[in-house]
């Protein structure tokens, strides 16, 4: 039986964050189900191809740390403060290491990462969040960071089920453990909680198209930033 999120993890489907994802639905289709993830699945992602990706990822995940420490500013009660320092030093400390550890399999350092220029869609998506979470409040900061946070979730779990994914001997085996792992996991649905609590508290149905087109703008860029490292030197 196909995994659908709607079915098998059903916490995807509600509240604001479900009715974020159904109504972007086509651009979210193509950041889910993008080639790239395809080929991390089935382990058929040339080496290189995973590298440089990584290395942009690194690169992204530091300014998306940034994004959300803003939100521990913005954060209106010591409950919100918690929540999203909780998500900045699971970044910090588990999901960097993921990076740091693939990359050392390569010979590569920390500095040999952060000495690479930015890519594009490194630029394009990390900016857009960075102005978001500058500019909107706290509602419009979480949205707009949502779909990292959900899209891997589901990307996760979805072939984390999946009996066409392979394991033994899949190089990108560890990156599907981390997405689809328990404390992932516990991470979005923490978020899809944290989205429904802020939504009521900020407003979320009187501005909904607003924070619709926030969350499908970081949807879009998503689906881009798969090939972030197609045009990387290294
Ligand atoms: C382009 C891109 N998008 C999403 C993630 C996944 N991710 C990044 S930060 C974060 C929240 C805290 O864990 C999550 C899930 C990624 N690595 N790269």
């Amino acid at each position: 039986m196909t995994w659908t999120a709607e079915r098998h993890w059903p916490v995807l489907a509600q509240g604001l964050a479900g009715r974020l994802r159904r109504d972007s639905a086509g651009d979210w289709d193509r950041f889910i189900h993008h080639p790239f993830v395809r080929s991390l699945a089935d382990g058929t992602l040339p080496e290189e191809e995973f590298r440089r990706f990584l290395v942009q990822d690194y690169l992204y995940l530091i300014q998306y740390a940034r994004a959300y420490a803003l939100a521990i500013y913005k954060g209106a009660t010591l409950e919100d403060m918690r929540s999203a320092s909780a998500i900045v030093t699971g970044l910090l400390d588990t999901e960097l290491a993921l990076h740091i550890a693939y990359c050392a399999s390569w010979g590569l350092t920390e500095a040999d990462m952060q000495g690479q220029p930015e890519s594009l869609e490194l630029l394009a998506y990390t900016r857009f969040i960075l102005d978001r979470a500058q500019t909107g409040d706290l509602l419009d900061l979480i949205v707009t960071l949502a779909p990292c946070l959900i899209g891997y979730g589901e990307i996760g779990a979805r072939l984390h089920a999946d009996p066409a994914t392979r394991r033994e001997g899949n190089p990108y085996w560890p990156w599907i453990a981390l997405y689809s792992g328990e404390k992932f996991t516990g991470f979005v649905e923490a978020g899809i909680r944290t989205l429904d609590t802020l939504g009521a508290r900020y407003g979320a149905d009187a501005r909904y198209p607003m924070l619709l087109s926030e969350f499908r703008t970081s949807v879009r860029l998503e689906a881009a930033f798969w090939l972030a490292g197609q045009s990387g030197p290294l």
